[in-house]
């Protein structure tokens, strides 16, 4: 891989992106080497200076022989190289990015999902069937990893749920060198907001729903700002699939209409919902069965064009939660967009399960627990009214802390879903960053009834993961929330080891099965 500055040059004018250029190094007009980072650069790289960026990691990477740096102002710990002034770092970094790992994304379809919740499991559900019709080259990048090749040392833990675009373009990259033909791939607000995705367009975008949240200093000014970012995707997508009942319906379909024809957007509903917008559903969902191990549900074409694809028809999920039939459904019309058939989409969601959503434990003369990544008010709300319902109203016991630094809404959120559905809360701690997590579980308490919701507050997370177990009887619900699969607490910048809410409550379980014994 290479790109030459006048490339660069080109490329930086064509997107009105270029400010000036300063040629110091003359000797060194091709760059086989890309990096943001100081601490990875190696000979003849172009190096970009973004974010909170201290000029001295471009005396770093100058050192580590950086050639070529782009940076929105000139930086004189640079002089003697060359420059490329930018009016926008990110989108520079995007589009030369692109270049220098030669346009991976013209090498994959790729489906791409937004929504505030269900971005992770849609994803897992679509490449699982994809794996299935592509006989394992489907690549994914989701919060949880990016998946680049069928070998298991081709799959990483992710730090992003959409990474940075460099990172993007490398792994592309490598996934198609690694023989894969399909992506899907999570798309978050802040991609858009910070340019992590700029000039990148898919097969198809997916929005499947919008709720408040990531509205914050450090995220979102508003949720008007957090929307419009999310609406991103359908502008950049040839196809788009809509979920009729999202929030904002009205301004998702608009946003996709601006730049897909009609013909191109799929709209799909649960079977009994009323569309208030004077629009047709192409494709329906309906539970046919659910239980505690699992569930099933009829997808069916309404439109002519649903029909063609070919997968209506009966499902099973062992992924429970009504929620996952509506993100089941998105995943088999994109698979189904990108070539696969019925009997692929039925086999491919059949037994998956995702680390860190609805895993489920039964503990021994106490209750039911179940550990799960719902992380604000509507994913609780989904998650607690399912359990509550299919429970029959047993006692709902919740562990929960909120996230430092981001998600402030999340805090008042929480309390008011535990007024509506839970019985007892222990409040903890949950990646409290630079913020204190005791001030974080008081101003959740603040909001919690405890006339009606039984509230202490225990932040060391496996003790009160401990005491929600053991306050726990046998038919009552003890759900772990918020953090799923992590296995860190993000304490003032450093990922602090953490076993895992699963982890902890299977120790526990093993203690109380012994005590019992
Ligand atoms: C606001 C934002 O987008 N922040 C991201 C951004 O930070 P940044 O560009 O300011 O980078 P920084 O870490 O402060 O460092 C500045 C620059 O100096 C460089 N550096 C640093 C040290 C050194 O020795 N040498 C050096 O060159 C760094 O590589 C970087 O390029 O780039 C970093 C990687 O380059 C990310 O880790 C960081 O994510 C932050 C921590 C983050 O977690 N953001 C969250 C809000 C986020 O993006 N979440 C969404 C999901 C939420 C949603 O659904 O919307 C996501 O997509 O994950
Ligand atoms: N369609 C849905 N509607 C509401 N809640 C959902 C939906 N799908 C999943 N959830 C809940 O949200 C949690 C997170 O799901 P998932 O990881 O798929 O979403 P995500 O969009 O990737 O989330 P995040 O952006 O927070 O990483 C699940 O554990 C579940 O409790």
């Amino acid at each position: 891989m290479a790109l030459t500055l006048d490339a660069c040059i080109l490329l930086l004018k064509e997107h009105h992106l270029l400010k000036s250029v300063a040629l110091n190094d003359p000797a060194t007009l091709n760059m086989t080497a890309i990096a943001y980072d100081s601490r990875k650069v190696t000979e003849e790289t172009l190096f970009f200076c973004k974010g909170n960026f201290r000029p001295v990691f471009l005396t770093n990477a100058k050192e580590q022989g950086a050639v070529t740096y782009v940076a929105e102002q000139p930086i004189s710990e640079g002089n003697g190289m060359n420059a490329l002034i930018v009016t926008n770092v990110q989108k520079a970094m995007a589009i030369l990015s692109a270049a220098f790992y030669d346009y991976p994304q013209d090498d994959l379809f790729i489906i791409a999902y937004t929504g505030t919740k269900g971005k992770t499991t849609a994803a897992y559900f679509t490449q699982a069937i994809l794996q299935e019709a592509t006989i394992q080259k489907t690549a994914l990048f989701s919060t949880i990893d990016r998946v680049l090749g069928p070998k298991p040392e081709q799959r990483f833990k992710s730090d992003l749920t959409t990474p940075e675009s460099l990172d993007l373009f490398h792994d592309m990259r490598e996934a198609v060198e690694n023989g894969m033909t399909h992506l899907v791939m999570e798309v978050s607000s802040q991609a858009y907001k910070k340019n992590r995705v700029y000039g990148l367009t898919y097969d198809v975008g997916f929005f499947l729903n919008i709720s408040p949240d990531h509205v914050g200093p450090n995220e979102h000014p508003d949720f008007a700002d957090y929307l419009h970012c999310k609406l991103q995707l359908l502008v950049n997508s040839r196809r788009c699939v809509i979920n009729a009942q999202t929030q904002n319906f009205a301004d998702v379909y608009a946003a996709a209409q601006a730049t897909t024809n009609p013909s191109d957007i799929y709209l799909f509903a649960e079977t009994a919902y009323q569309a208030t917008e004077a629009v047709d559903i192409d494709f329906r969902f309906e539970n046919l069965e659910m239980s505690l191990a699992d569930s099933r549900f009829k997808v069916t074409a309404v439109s002519d064009r649903a029909n063609a694809l070919g997968v209506a028809g009966d499902y099973q999920l062992r992924l429970i939660g009504d929620f996952n039939e509506s993100n089941a459904t998105a995943a088999i019309i994109g698979s189904a967009l990108a070539g696969a058939d019925l009997k692929q989409a039925q086999q491919g969601i059949r037994q998956l399960q995702i680390p860190g959503r609805m895993e489920t434990l039964a503990v021994p003369n106490h209750g039911q627990v179940y550990v799960d990544y719902a992380h604000n008010y509507a994913s609780m709300k989904a998650l607690l009214s399912f359990l509550q319902k299919e429970y029959h109203n047993s006692k709902l016991i919740v562990v929960v802390g909120s996230p430092g630094d981001k998600g402030v809404s999340r805090r008042a959120g929480f309390a008011q879903v535990l007024n509506e559905y839970a019985n007892q809360a222990i409040l903890t701690t949950d990646d409290p960053g630079y913020e204190d997590p005791a001030a974080i579980a008081a101003e959740i308490r603040t909001g919690i009834d405890e006339a009606k919701v039984q509230t202490t507050v225990e932040l060391n997370r496996a003790t009160a993961v401990e005491q929600a177990i053991e306050a726990s009887q046998p038919g009552e619900i003890v759900v772990l929330a918020a953090k799923g699969a992590d296995a860190y607490q993000k304490v003032r910048g450093v990922d602090t080891p953490y076993a895992t809410d699963m982890v902890i409550a299977k120790q526990v379980a093993e203690r109380l099965t012994k005590q019992v014994n």
